[in-house]
């Protein structure tokens, strides 16, 4: 049997864990740097205190934590019985089991890694679900998980950057037709990626021309007006630009209407999409005179399973498994 570990940041499950968790990503120098290493833990704390009812607050507005686990967990069982009805399931037998492993919450990647090996898999491949890569977000997940899977000796590959997979694509496309269609006149387009601190893309990260070239594969298969910007930066440093609120403030100064914000480095609903897109951004939009309205997220959208089992099939053949 091959185990797929589906890695993903992990939100709190409760306004109690927003706490701890904010601790455990503060405490991670691969997505934050707080001076040198001995100082990382005094000033996590201090940024946290300065956070947490801010933090907490948005949390309880969504619901009173983050939908990201139940939607992961989702997005893996449609994962597991698409995989398991391909052309390469054997007499019904089962050649797949998918796990949900987390950076900063529970389960945690080092505990789906336990997990799979309790369950007697061999063979394990990591499937980031950031399309786009940043050492932030999949290379400290992918840190964690060979870190616990060098304990057992077993086989293991991952797949950490699936930007422009055609199957992807279709699937955010189909979501961008809907959401036009929601407008009585064609919108403006605005893509909103996750913000990173300048200083990654200075290093070489090369999430920022990931993105680009998930925009201009979608831009070969619609035509739209589009924009590209960045939402929720955290702290003081200099971080990617343009601000998804200094964009807000300039489309309306252009006269824009009706705007279409398309989450771009997103594949679920969480605080990003659910906070700060429906709430924050969608009553700043208001009070410039423009309707703003959101695609829906990726979630468990058939054509996004679909291209999640595809990346994995590929993933798998690649290495010799099947
Ligand atoms: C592509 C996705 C993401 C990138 C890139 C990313 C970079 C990044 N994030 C922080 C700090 C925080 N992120 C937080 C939550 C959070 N971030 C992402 C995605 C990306 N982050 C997700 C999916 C979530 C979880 C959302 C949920 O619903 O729980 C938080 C906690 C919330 C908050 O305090 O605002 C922090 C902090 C940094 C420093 C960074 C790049 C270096
Ligand atoms: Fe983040
Ligand atoms: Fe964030």
């Amino acid at each position: 049997m091959i185990g797929v570990i589906l890695l993903n940041m992990g939100g709190p499950d409760s306004l109690d864990s927003v706490k701890p968790f904010l601790r455990n990503l503060f405490s991670d120098r691969d997505i934050i740097k707080l001076g040198p290493s001995f100082l990382q833990k005094p000033i996590a704390s201090l940024i946290i205190r300065k956070r947490l009812e801010s933090v907490r607050k948005a949390y309880s507005l969504i619901g009173g934590k983050s939908p990201l686990l139940d939607i992961t967990k989702a997005q893996a069982k449609a994962l597991e019985e698409s995989l398991n009805s391909s052309q390469f399931a054997v007499h019904g037998s089962r050649l797949f089991k998918v796990y949900v492993g987390m950076r900063y919450w529970h389960p945690f990647i080092e505990d789906a890694v336990d997990h799979a090996i309790r369950d007697g898999i061999s063979r394990i491949l990591a499937l980031s679900l950031y399309p786009h890569y940043s050492i932030a977000t999949t290379g400290s997940s992918l840190k964690k998980f060979e870190d616990a899977i060098k304990k057992y000796h077993v086989d293991y590959s991952s797949v950490t950057s699936w930007f422009n997979h055609p199957l992807y694509i279709n699937a955010l496309v189909e979501n961008i037709q809907k959401g036009l269609k929601a407008f009585d006149k064609k919108p403006v387009v605005l893509f909103s990626a996750h913000s990173l601190p300048q200083k990654f893309i200075d290093n070489g990260d090369p999430y920022v021309n990931e993105i680009q070239g998930t925009i201009n594969t979608i831009l070969k298969k619609i035509d739209i007006q589009w924009y590209l910007s960045y939402q929720s930066k955290t702290g003081p440093v200099k971080w990617l630009e343009p601000t998804t609120e200094h964009m807000l403030h300039e489309l309306s100064e252009k006269g824009v209407k009706n705007l279409l914000v398309v989450p771009i480095s997103f594949v679920s609903d969480h605080i990003e999409t659910l906070y700060e897109i429906d709430i924050l951004y969608k009553g700043m939009a208001k009070e410039l005179g423009m309707n703003l309205k959101r695609i829906e997220s990726l979630n468990t959208s058939s054509k996004f399973i679909e291209a999640l089992a595809d990346i994995v099939i590929k993933g798998v053949k690649d290495i010799g498994w099947i």
